[in-house]
Order: structure tokens, then sequence, then C-alpha cells
């Protein structure tokens, strides 16, 4: 027990420095607020924040495994090579997709209550 909240102390620490470091991680936060903001005041429906949350957490999800997948990139090619920058590009293109699939469906969400 006491290791396994020694392993969430860590994953919150980790979480936090994400946050602080990353202003691409920032800018996914205060979106999320936004819509989520946007779904209370449409009063969205139990499945329509469902999706809404799935999506928040599958963009914010892969943003965070981007910069550990970055930091590691780093900490290994200390110089400027092909494969550091296919890995790179790679896990950002994967925060793309899904932030790019998380607008479509937002659309469909809140295109309804935008022109009722
Ligand atoms: N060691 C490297 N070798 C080759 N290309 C690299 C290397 N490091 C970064 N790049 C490339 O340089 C570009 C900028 O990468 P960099 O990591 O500096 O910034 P970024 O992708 O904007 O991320 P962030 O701003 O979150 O740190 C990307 O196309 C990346 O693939």
């Amino acid at each position: 027990m006491k290791k396994f909240l020694k392993s969430v102390q860590w994953a919150f620490s980790g979480l936090c420095w994400a946050i602080r470091k990353e202003r691409h991680l920032r800018i996914h936060l205060i979106m999320a607020v936004a819509v989520m903001a946007a779904a209370a005041w449409f009063n969205f429906s139990r499945i329509e924040w469902l999706i809404l949350l799935l999506m928040i957490a599958l963009v914010i999800g892969a943003e965070l495994i981007n910069t550990a997948i970055e930091r590691v990139v780093d900490l290994i090619v200390l110089s400027q090579h092909p494969v550091a920058k296919v890995a790179k590009d790679v896990a950002a293109g994967a925060v793309l997709f899904f932030a790019f699939v998380s607008i479509v469906i937002g659309i469909i969400l809140f295109l309804p209550y935008l022109i009722r």
C-alpha cells in the first residue's frame, strides 16, 4: 500500500512538472475547461459528457506521452539524428491526430445546440 501511494505521488509530480513546463499541455487544459463549461451551459446529456470527457482524456493523455517521448529522445540523442526527428514528429503527430478527431467530435456534439 505504501509503495502504491509512493507511485501515485510520483505520477502526480510528473503531471505537475508537465503542466509547469509544457505550454501545449496548458493550452489543452484551458481548452478542456472551456468546452466543459460550455457543455455544462448547454446541459449535455450523460452520453454527451462521456464522449466529451473521453476525447479530452485522449488528447491530454497523448500530449503527456508525447512529452515523455520528447524527453527520452533528448536524453538519448545528444546530436541531430533523422531517427530522433521521426520519433518526435510521429509522437507529435499522434497528438495532432487526437486533437483533429476531437475537434470533429466537438463540432458534432456542439453544433445542434449552437444552431438551436
Ligand atoms: N535530436 C534531434 N534530431 C533531429 N531532429 C530533431 C531533434 N530534436 C528535435 N528535432 C526536430 O526539431 C523540431 C523541433 O523539435 P523540438 O522538440 O525542439 O520542439 P517541439 O516539437 O516544438 O516540442 P516542444 O516545444 O514541446 O519541446 C521537430 O521537427 C523535431 O522532430
